[in-house]
């Protein structure tokens, strides 16, 4: 049995990974952590009833995580530091949190040289096709203009989302460096630049369009996701895959999906 400590455990994404935890025959839920919901029981929290299992406070984490895994959906900030009491205690990561600044990514990278991690700004299969369909249309559409939209939920907090960002720097890996524009306003003729826009409302799970757009056409690809158990289901798979791995250093969904 993996034992399965849940960080962010009554958020969205957090009481899904402790649903899918408890209905795996592989999996045990040994902890759960949040700033919020104390003290609950994280089964009932996730609809799946009683597991025995409190949601404890996240400033225990420190004395208290004990578990092969740690999963992580919580924020930008958070995460970095439950990452920092992960690796020192030698628990492995799932981080599926984004919003992360380029100083926060250092220091998740520091941290990570000692204990095998997955992050991935997306889980769900069909994104991390997604991010391989770009790198594609980029070797051929080299010289169009790109420009990419995404839609999520009113409750999102950070943006543009990481899924936008890693598709941004795929593509940028194909066709070389460009500036990422986040919003036009004024004068602002179009150069040579990567436009990422964030739209936001209502309880739309997850929405990504990159268009390459050339002279009197363009080239659109889209991935939708419609249930978060496109994500969740990724995000365990990530689970039994890095509890396997020995080797400390941070790998993607593509490590994992032998994509
Ligand atoms: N990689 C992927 O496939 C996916 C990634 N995400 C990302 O996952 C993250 C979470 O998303 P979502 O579940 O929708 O967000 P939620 O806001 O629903 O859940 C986050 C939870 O973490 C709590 N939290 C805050 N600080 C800590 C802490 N130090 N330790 C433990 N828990 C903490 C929050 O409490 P409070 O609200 O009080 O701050 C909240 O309950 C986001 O960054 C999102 O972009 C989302 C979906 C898929
Ligand atoms: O916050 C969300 O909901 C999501 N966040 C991730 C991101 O920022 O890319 C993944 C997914 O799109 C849902």
């Amino acid at each position: 049995m993996i034992r399965v400590a849940v960080a962010g455990a009554a958020g969205r994404m957090g009481r899904l990974i402790i649903k899918n935890v408890v209905e795996d025959k592989e999996l045990e839920l040994a902890q759960a952590f949040d700033v919020r919901e104390v003290g609950k029981d994280a089964g009932e929290l996730a609809g799946v009833g009683k597991t025995g299992v409190s949601v404890i406070h996240a400033s225990e984490m420190e004395e208290k995580l004990d578990a092969d895994v740690l999963v992580d959906f919580t924020t930008a900030s958070a995460a970095v530091e439950n990452i920092r009491i992960a690796s020192q205690k030698g628990v492995k990561l799932v981080v599926g949190t984004t919003g992360f600044t380029e100083e926060q990514k250092k220091q998740i990278e520091e941290y990570c040289k000692a204990v095998p991690a997955v992050v991935s700004p997306n889980f769900s299969v069909g994104v991390n096709v997604f991010w391989k369909l770009l790198e594609a249309a980029a070797s051929y559409l080299s010289n169009y203009d790109v420009e990419i939209v995404e839609i999520h939920h009113r409750f999102k907090r950070d943006a543009p989302s990481g899924t936008a960002v890693k598709a941004a720097e795929v593509i940028k890996s194909v066709i070389g460096e460009r500036e990422v524009v986040t919003g036009r306003s004024g004068e602002c003729p179009r150069s040579d630049e990567i436009g990422v826009f964030a739209v936001r409302g209502g309880d739309v799970v997850g929405e990504h369009t990159v268009f390459f757009i050339g002279m009197g056409e363009r080239v659109e690809i889209t991935h939708r996701a419609w249930s978060r158990q496109a994500f969740a289901g990724g995000a365990i798979k990530a689970v039994k895959w890095i509890a396997g791995i020995n080797k400390p250093g941070i790998y993607g969904m593509a490590d994992v999906l032998g994509l």
